[in-house]
């Protein structure tokens, strides 16, 4: 230490005591209301500088307009309108809600990047979805131990798999024609909302298909009468902590019931391929999997040489669930609004629809025959493109991401990639807000813009149930095409958005079924 560097520590240490002393007089001195004043108006500051100093240059109020909470009353009643002048305002911009500091991308290749950045960002889960879905779900690992337990999950949704499912989702598809036409009889016919009919169809559809036969029918009725309490306690805006008889209580106990019920199925799905059943259902494939694997020693079956547990295989389950009803609702309630509205482009599926079949509409479903649905395909596509069901996907940042030349977000802030834009641009989609089926033929601009494709997301975390939603509502709308007539009453509302998780017609899908025959066309009450 040289001669200065100790006259200047000297003098600190000596001048350190004093100055804490005459504050600490200056305080005693102040009374408890100067006090208050003093602490809010630091806080105060402090929010506005860090808010100033995050934000940078990319764009967002100057400054937080309102202290400390930010737009928190907005964001409990999310509009769709209000994200959309967000995402126009900038490629980058942000929010910054208490003490959370959000950025929202808005272009295709910043989305892309971020989506992609695993040693940037990681998916950005609510406090309570820990609670829920339980802390050693797969949901929540990162990076390897992520992408070695999806490895082993890809398996169970390719579509030699799929293909297994499809006849007891199709058993599912025709019950429920059934009930959709009873229910409307139940109604004079008259335009009745289809919202929650709809979540439970699609409820109904992943529990046979995940859980096969295993699960009762008084089980799927219970598990989606109730799993709209799971949805609502997973709201981004929550009390993190579980209160008894709060949205998150009720959410819980919802998701320990439905777990409860899967653990039974997966050991009868063990039970089921151990003595050389044929797998029909996401869990049979997965036993099956684990089953096959042990006599392999390829990397992939590698993973799949250890035991998955009853509690693990019903928390996977309880996780497709979660991610497939809330999205797979929404595009249910856009296609059969969108498809009523439209008579040309039912009367093209209804075509299809016969000529898969050879002409005879009581054919089974099968792989095959949803590998020429190729009209109904490029339906189901353009209402994806059109209504996406996920509007953005939070991530929260891991360590400070550079994610332009110009501007690093930094760690702890949420970063949230939007896939609207994308698929609204309209240097790939000519006339983006119209609805046009045959734009998606094969070779045009549409189908060539893969990078615009970000209705499912990109990178590691793409989603899981990607191929198995294009087969079953080729499946579902199909069938409901040939063997249904369902009328949509238009309203102001109707191509209005309301965010609910995702998104769906503001005024909740207004229709009537009637019984058609498929050859026909002869309607039946
Ligand atoms: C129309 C229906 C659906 C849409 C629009 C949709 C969209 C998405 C999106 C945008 C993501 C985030 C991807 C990312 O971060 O890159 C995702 C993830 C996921 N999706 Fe879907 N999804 C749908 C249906 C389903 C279904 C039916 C399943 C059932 C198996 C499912 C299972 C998952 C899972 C497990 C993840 C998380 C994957 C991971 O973290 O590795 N999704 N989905």
């Amino acid at each position: 230490m040289n001669a200065t560097e100790s006259a200047f520590n000297a003098a600190s240490t000596a001048a350190s005591p004093s100055a804490i002393n005459s504050a600490i007089t200056y305080v005693q001195g102040m009374s408890a209301v100067q006090i208050c004043i003093t602490l809010l108006c630091v806080v105060l500051v402090w929010d506005q500088v860090s808010y100033i100093q995050k934000k940078g240059s990319i764009a967002g109020p100057r400054f937080k307009i309102y202290p400390i909470i930010g737009p928190f009353l907005e964001s409990l009643d999310p509009k769709f309108e209000e994200y959309k002048a967000k995402w126009d305002s900038g490629a980058l911009s942000c929010v910054s809600i208490f003490h959370k500091f959000v950025v929202i991308s808005s272009t295709r290749d910043i989305s892309r990047k971020i989506f992609q950045a695993t040693k940037y960002v990681k998916p950005c889960v609510v406090d309570v979805a820990v609670k829920i879905l339980r802390p050693q779900n797969w949901v929540f690992l990162d990076g390897k131990a992520h992408t070695d337990y999806r490895k082993s999950l890809n398996g169970l949704f390719t579509r030699t798999a799929l293909a297994q499912y499809l006849p007891s989702m199709e058993d599912v598809i025709d019950k429920y024609m059934e009930k959709f036409v009873d229910y409307s009889k139940d109604h004079d016919y008259k335009p009745t909302i289809y919202f929650h009919e709809m979540r439970e169809i699609l409820c109904a559809l992943s529990l046979r298909a995940f859980c096969g036969n295993y699960i009762t029918e008084d089980q799927i009725r219970k598990v989606a009468d109730d799993y709209y309490l799971v949805t609502a306690a997973l709201e981004l805006v929550n009390f993190p902590i579980i209160i008894p008889f709060t949205k998150t209580w009720y959410g819980k106990r919802t998701a320990d019931m439905a777990m409860r019920i899967f653990e039974d199925c997966a050991q009868q799905a063990k039970d089921h391929i151990a003595k050389g059943g044929e797998p029909i259902c996401v869990m049979d494939a997965w036993c099956k999997l684990m089953h096959d694997a042990k006599n392999k020693n390829d990397e992939d079956s590698r993973l799949l040489h250890r035991e998955f547990s009853n509690k693990e295989i019903s928390e996977a389950i309880f996780t497709m669930l979660f991610a497939s009803q809330d999205a797979s609702s929404s595009l249910a309630c856009w296609l059969f609004q969108i498809v009523a509205d439209r008579p040309d482009v039912l009367a093209k599926i209804r075509e299809e629809q016969l000529e898969v079949r050879g002409g005879d509409p009581n054919k089974r479903v099968d792989l095959d025959m949803i590998n020429n649905m190729t009209y109904t395909n490029m339906v189901i596509k353009e209402t994806l493109r059109y209504r996406p069901p996920v509007l953005m996907v939070p991530y929260v940042v891991k360590q400070n991401f550079p994610v332009t030349p110009n501007y690093t977000a930094p760690k702890g802030a949420m970063l949230i990639p939007t896939l609207y834009p994308s698929l609204h641009d309209p240097e790939v989609y000519e006339n983006p807000d119209d609805f046009i089926p045959e734009r998606w033929v094969e070779g045009s601009k549409a189908s060539e813009a893969k990078k615009n494709w970000l209705v499912f997301g990109c990178g590691p975390h793409v989603c899981l149930g990607q191929t198995y939603v294009m087969i079953l509502f080729a499946a579902l709308i199909g069938k409901f095409s040939l063997f249904t007539e369902w009328e949509h009453t238009v309203t102001p509302l109707s191509e209005k958005i309301k965010v609910f998780a995702t998104i769906f017609p503001k005024d909740d899908l207004l229709l009537t079924f009637k019984k058609r025959d498929p050859l026909t066309g002869k309607l039946s009450e």
